[in-house]
């Protein structure tokens, strides 16, 4: 058939349908650079991750809520040189809108308490789970998205916020069989740092800028982290400061420094105590150079590692009680972190703690011959409506279906042939024990 139309030459049917067949060159089945598919295994290890964090959200009596992965750019115009802010995955939309692909969850979690107003009484514990994205120049090719769990409080100003969610992030290690001696969880606050630039009357203006250089201590050389803090204005004397008192691990140390009377070590005091009481003491450990490297952290910020030191952190957060601002509005207060995908599956596999997450499935029916596909039919609908997971098989061999049945992972197999169906009855063969028995058909649960 020649097709034509006004607007286009005229095409052949194969020219308008594309190459087809061993002709043509096979598309790129790979999914785009930095991203990954979850074929069935790897979706049934994130399945059992995310469950385990929907679960612990459910302990800590969270309340699950989503946003869309598409935002308004301007969610995350933020000056302080952050990395998140630099590798925006951002596009104009066909409406000419400036939007991103979300990078992380809290400011979309802030839109959402802005846009709830007093409609959503305080205090809000809410989770998500949610795909972040960032254009990550493919140099180092490391991902360009994962997914993270987050657990956000709002409204709460104390530091049992913080300690709650300590709690939650403890218990998803223990659920998962992560063990203190496997993990600790730095704690500081940025207060910390806010004191000191006090001390040497560094402007607070350019506090978030100094946090976001300082958390990367460990990443870059002391010399350019030096030079950075020095074009920012810090004197080098402040510099020699701040790299001194960050590399506080002792909270007493901290105090002898700071004294007992500000909020940075008073705050820390109370956590601590609080660890206590909650029994996770053992998990936690003061070091003055986490900061974190978000802006928008205003106190205690946390964050967890592998005590081998093989691996990124594992998850982080802290509080940010400045953040509605920044979007306009009255302060709320609140804290939380963001718990990702990648990192706990290779500490996991470090650990050998992946489950064993094979395929299954309760019953397997096969009719052994053709006239009785509907009786087969039936059979697995009334399975299926009590709850049994069932595959109907049809046109194999018996070899083959015993073969599948392994492979899927099923527990029994029901044989419908002719002879035993004129009794009114079904061959049923355990797969596990291989016992093998007739069964009424109404007796067949
Ligand atoms: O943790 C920073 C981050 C944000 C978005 C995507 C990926 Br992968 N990583």
């Amino acid at each position: 058939r020649v097709l034509s139309s006004s607007s286009s030459p005229t095409l052949t049917q194969e020219e308008a349908d594309g190459p087809v067949g061993k002709g043509s060159s096979l598309i790129d089945v790979n999914p785009p650079r930095g991203t990954r598919d979850f074929p069935p295994d790897d979706m049934r290890l994130r399945s059992w991750l995310f469950q385990n964090f929907r679960e612990v959200s459910r302990i800590l009596s969270f309340e699950e809520v989503d946003f869309p992965v598409l935002e308004s750019e301007a969610l995350f115009i933020r000056k302080a040189g952050e990395e998140i802010t630099q590798q925006l995955y951002n596009f104009e939309d066909k409406g000419g809108r400036r939007v991103v692909l979300r990078p992380e969850i809290t400011p979309s979690l802030a839109r959402l308490v802005i846009k709830q107003g007093k409609s959503a009484s305080l205090p809000l514990k809410w989770f998500t789970i949610g795909q972040c994205w960032r254009y990550e120049r493919m140099t180092r090719g490391r991902r360009r998205e994962h997914y993270q769990w987050n657990m956000d409080i709002f409204g709460v100003s104390k530091v049992r916020a913080e300690a709650e969610l300590i709690q939650a992030v403890v218990l998803l290690f223990e659920r998962l069989g992560i063990k203190s001696s496997d993990v600790g969880i730095r704690v500081s606050s940025r207060k910390v740092l806010q004191a000191v630039l006090q001390m040497y009357a560094i402007p607070e203006n350019l506090f978030t800028q100094v946090c976001v250089i300082v958390d990367k201590l460990g990443k870059i050389t002391r010399e350019e982290m030096e030079k950075e803090l020095v074009s920012l204005g810090v004197s080098t004397k402040a510099v020699n400061g701040i790299i001194e008192v960050l590399s506080l691990k002792s909270l007493s140390k901290l105090e002898e420094v700071l004294g007992s009377e500000g909020e940075a070590v008073s705050e820390l005091k109370k956590l601590f105590s609080l660890a206590e009481s909650y029994g996770y003491a053992d998990w936690i450990c003061f070091d003055a150079s986490v900061v974190r490297g978000l802006a928008y952290y205003t106190g205690i910020v946390f964050e967890a590692f592998d005590r081998q030191g093989k691996l990124r952190a594992i998850c982080g957060g802290g509080r940010y009680d400045r953040l509605l601002s920044t979007f306009g509005t009255d302060d709320i207060p609140a804290c939380g972190f963001g718990f990702g995908d990648a990192v706990i599956v290779e500490l996991l596999k470090e650990k050998a703690l992946l489950p064993d997450l094979s395929h299954k499935v309760d019953d397997i029916v096969f009719p052994l011959d053709e006239v009785l596909d509907g009786t087969a039919s039936s059979i697995a609908s009334s399975l299926r409506k009590k709850g049994r997971s069932v595959d109907l098989v049809e046109d194999k061999r018996l070899k083959w279906v015993f073969k599948h049945a392994e492979r899927i992972g099923a527990s029994r197999l029901i044989l419908v042939g002719n002879s035993e169906w004129e009794r009114g009855a079904v061959r049923v063969k355990n797969l596990s024990t291989r016992e093998e028995f007739e069964v009424k058909i109404d007796e067949l649960d």
